[in-house]
């Protein structure tokens, strides 16, 4: 009789910004406590999990020659833990991993924790799993900080090392280009350069979140873009002076406000709308200060089924407003 083999499943799954970063001081444990408004962007990577008998992972795209292909992979890790997570541990030997990439690598948009969040999600389809959202979230935690956010998506209030979330009202749909470098930077060092700038002196901290998320709710982009801010973007700057340019030449573009992304390099920069983005991203193409320039708007959804309906069957926390 012949074994019947599910057929593959495509997982499409968002980048972040963070709009707001607010870094306290380094925890025992060694992760900084922080405040972060995430908001998910439709740059995407697309993730295909598939039954075979032999596994591995492939990568194609933003950086493939950069992104580890064995267990260290975040999305292998990923399959490592549901698979032991639902009483099926090494299950994860008879999956092949596909990876799409179009978020780059160590770009501080969180490409990596987005792989493993699709990679939650595909298994779980196409292993029949009976699972909620919010248990692979919990899952998602262990492996990450900004994988649980990847899995929701939307726009949401991070809080603990980032992993806890609410979601946050965001009227309308902003509009973003995004300005890629030349190489990634590593998370835990930025992390750390700005542990070493705190203790040589005092880099201003950004303030509360309050108005950010008001300004979300109001919808208005020049409200927002007056708000952006991030505790990581002085360490970011200081290991990699050029983003001064980026950002300086984002905003002469037109952009109401950029900002580094999370631990970046990846600039973000804030439009009017999707017409002024167009132009930003033009312009800043022709500029010379990094390497490739997307646009992109927010929000989005989370981790998606690729042609299917895999709505999270938990009733979604309360609205943040
Ligand atoms: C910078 C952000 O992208 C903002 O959303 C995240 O805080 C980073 O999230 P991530 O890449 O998922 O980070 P993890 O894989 O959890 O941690 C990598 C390393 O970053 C540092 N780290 C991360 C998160 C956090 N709240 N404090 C930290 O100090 C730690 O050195 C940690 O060992
Ligand atoms: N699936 C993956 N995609 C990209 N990088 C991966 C992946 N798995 C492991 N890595 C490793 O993780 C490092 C960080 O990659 P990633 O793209 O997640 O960074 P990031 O976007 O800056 O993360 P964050 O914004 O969450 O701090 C890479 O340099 C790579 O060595």
């Amino acid at each position: 009789m012949l074994a019947v083999v599910p057929p593959p499943v495509t997982v499409r799954v968002p980048a972040k910004v963070n709009l707001h970063l607010a870094v306290s001081d380094l925890r025992e444990d060694g992760y900084h406590e922080l405040v972060t408004v995430f908001q998910a962007l439709s740059l995407t990577d697309e993730v295909t999990v598939m039954a075979t008998e032999e596994p591995g992972i492939e990568v194609y795209g933003e950086g493939e020659g950069s992104v580890p292909t064995g267990a260290n992979n975040l999305a292998w890790r990923a399959a490592q833990a549901l698979a032991a997570h639902v009483g099926k541990p090494g299950a994860e030997a008879k999956v092949r991993i596909v990876l799409r990439k179009g978020i780059p690598v160590a770009g501080g948009m969180a490409g990596g924790s987005a792989d493993a969040a699709a990679t939650l999600v595909g298994l779980a389809s196409l292993w029949k799993l009976d699972v909620t959202r919010d248990e692979l979230a919990e899952l998602a935690a262990g492996l990450g900080s900004d994988v649980p956010f990847a899995l929701y998506g939307g726009t949401a209030l991070g809080t603990g090392r980032g992993e806890q979330l609410v979601p946050v009202l965001a009227r309308h749909t902003f509009h973003w280009v995004l300005a890629f470098d030349q190489r990634g930077l590593s998370t835990p060092r930025v992390f750390g350069e700005l542990d070493r700038l705190r203790a040589e002196g005092k880099p201003p901290r950004i303030g509360s979140h309050t108005p950010v998320v008001e300004a979300l709710a109001s919808g208005d982009p020049r409200q927002l873009a007056l708000l952006l801010g991030n505790d990581l973007q002085a360490a970011a700057v200081s290991l990699r002076p050029g983003l001064r340019r980026t950002l300086r030449a984002g905003v002469n573009a037109g952009a109401l406000a950029g900002t580094v992304s999370g631990s970046g390099p990846t600039c973000a920069f804030l439009c009017a709308d999707a017409q002024s983005a167009v132009e930003v991203a033009a312009e800043l193409s022709g500029a010379g200060v990094c390497r490739t320039v997307r646009v992109a708007h927010g929000p989005v959804p989370g981790a998606r089924l690729v042609g299917g309906d895999d709505a999270p069957r938990s009733a979604p926390p309360r609205v943040h407003a």
